[in-house]
């Protein structure tokens, strides 16, 4: 039988996912979605044969849901994902888990209070084949123990919500995650730092230069550049002791005419991690179907980024290093 899934939040990346658990994915349905906009709803509902909600929490309290992914905004997150952990359901939840640290403990506790892991955030850069690859390279020595990772994050635009403060909750918190997973150290202090605005910015401090020290005392330097009008590019490279690695081009050709050469830049991000989203997904839903707990990004996960992005907004809006302190690992996420 298939994974019965109800969606919460049928906006763009609710949709997206729709879309590819519909048509990428095998053994799973989308039975049923909801979101405040009663009208989107229901359009996006008749258009797949799935029941609409009025509500998220009735959506998760539905015995013909078996799983819910939620793709609401960020500060609707924890009500949804504590009902899901409530009901038992597990719960892909899209980044961030929560907009407060506070939220995440209260997510984290009541995980524990369950007994094991249900809850998988949308994290999908480590479900990246470029990103993988630069791992296993790491992983594998032959650059010599990393010393540093230079990232840019630069995004065509961004949505007319982003305040400054997004820069680093909705945008930089991908690389947070990613450095800790990619080294697997905690972030331990983080400075941010502002050159001259970029006359396409609008009243955004863009772009950013975001500068994260490790435990292990690798430092990351990561641009975040918001509005850089030509797409969607993402880049980084690690420095080791004996060589570096560094992502490759994602376009898949090179044109080569009237004396040069170039290629397609990804638009957005559903562009450039198209794939990653549906290896994320399908892992995803084969936990949630039985094969056993998520082990992809948790809740763990999702608290350490908050801890990190509140610590960064505060070196943001102080021009001051800011040090991160984390509770204690609850044994769940050993
Ligand atoms: N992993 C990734 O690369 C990406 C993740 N995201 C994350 O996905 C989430 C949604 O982002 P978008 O789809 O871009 O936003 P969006 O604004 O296009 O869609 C969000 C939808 O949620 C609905 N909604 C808001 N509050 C709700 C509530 N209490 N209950 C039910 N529905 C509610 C809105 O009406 C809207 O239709 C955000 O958390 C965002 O950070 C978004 C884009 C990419
Ligand atoms: O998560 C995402 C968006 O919400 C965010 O606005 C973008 O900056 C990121 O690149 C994208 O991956």
């Amino acid at each position: 039988m298939s994974l019965r899934v109800g969606v919460i939040g049928t906006g763009m990346i609710g949709r997206d996912h729709i879309r590819r658990m519909r048509t990428v994915q095998a053994g799973v349905s989308v039975v049923a979605v909801a979101d405040v906009d009663g009208e989107l709803a229901a359009r996006v509902a008749a258009g797949i044969g799935a029941v609409a909600h009025p509500d998220g929490r009735e959506l998760i309290a539905s015995p013909g849901v078996d799983a819910v992914v939620v793709c609401s905004w960020g500060g609707t997150h924890e009500e949804y994902v504590l009902a899901a952990i409530a009901a038992g359901k597990p719960v892909f939840c899209e980044k961030p888990l929560a907009t407060s640290q506070q939220a995440c403990l209260r997510i984290m506790a009541a995980e524990a209070g369950h007994g094991s892991r249900l809850v998988q955030v949308g994290y999908m850069r480590r479900y990246d084949a470029a990103y993988r690859a630069l791992k296993q390279v790491l992983d594998s020595g032959v650059i010599g123990a990393p010393l540093m990772m230079h990232c840019a994050h630069r995004n065509a635009g961004v949505p007319d919500f982003y305040q400054p403060d997004n820069i680093i909750t909705d945008t930089a918190v991908h690389e947070i995650d990613l450095v800790r997973w990619m080294f697997g150290s905690e972030i331990v202090r983080v400075r941010v730092l502002r050159p001259r605005a970029s006359r396409n910015a609008g009243e955004l401090p863009d772009p950013l230069l975001l500068v994260l020290e490790l435990a292990n005392e690798v430092l990351v330097d990561v641009e975040l550049s918001v509005n850089v009008r030509y797409g969607y590019d993402i880049r980084g490279e690690i420095l080791g002791e004996d060589g570096t690695v560094s992502l490759g081009d994602p376009g898949l050709v090179a044109v080569r005419r009237a004396g040069q050469v170039g290629g397609p830049v990804p638009a957005d991000w559903r562009d450039r991690f198209g794939a990653a989203y549906d290896v994320e997904l399908r892992d995803w839903a084969a936990s949630a179907a039985g094969s056993g707990p998520p082990d992809g990004p948790g809740a763990w996960d999702g608290y350490a980024a908050a801890v990190v992005s509140e610590a960064a907004v505060r070196a943001l809006r102080t021009g001051e290093p800011v040090t991160v302190t984390l509770v204690d690992r609850p044994k769940l996420y050993d």
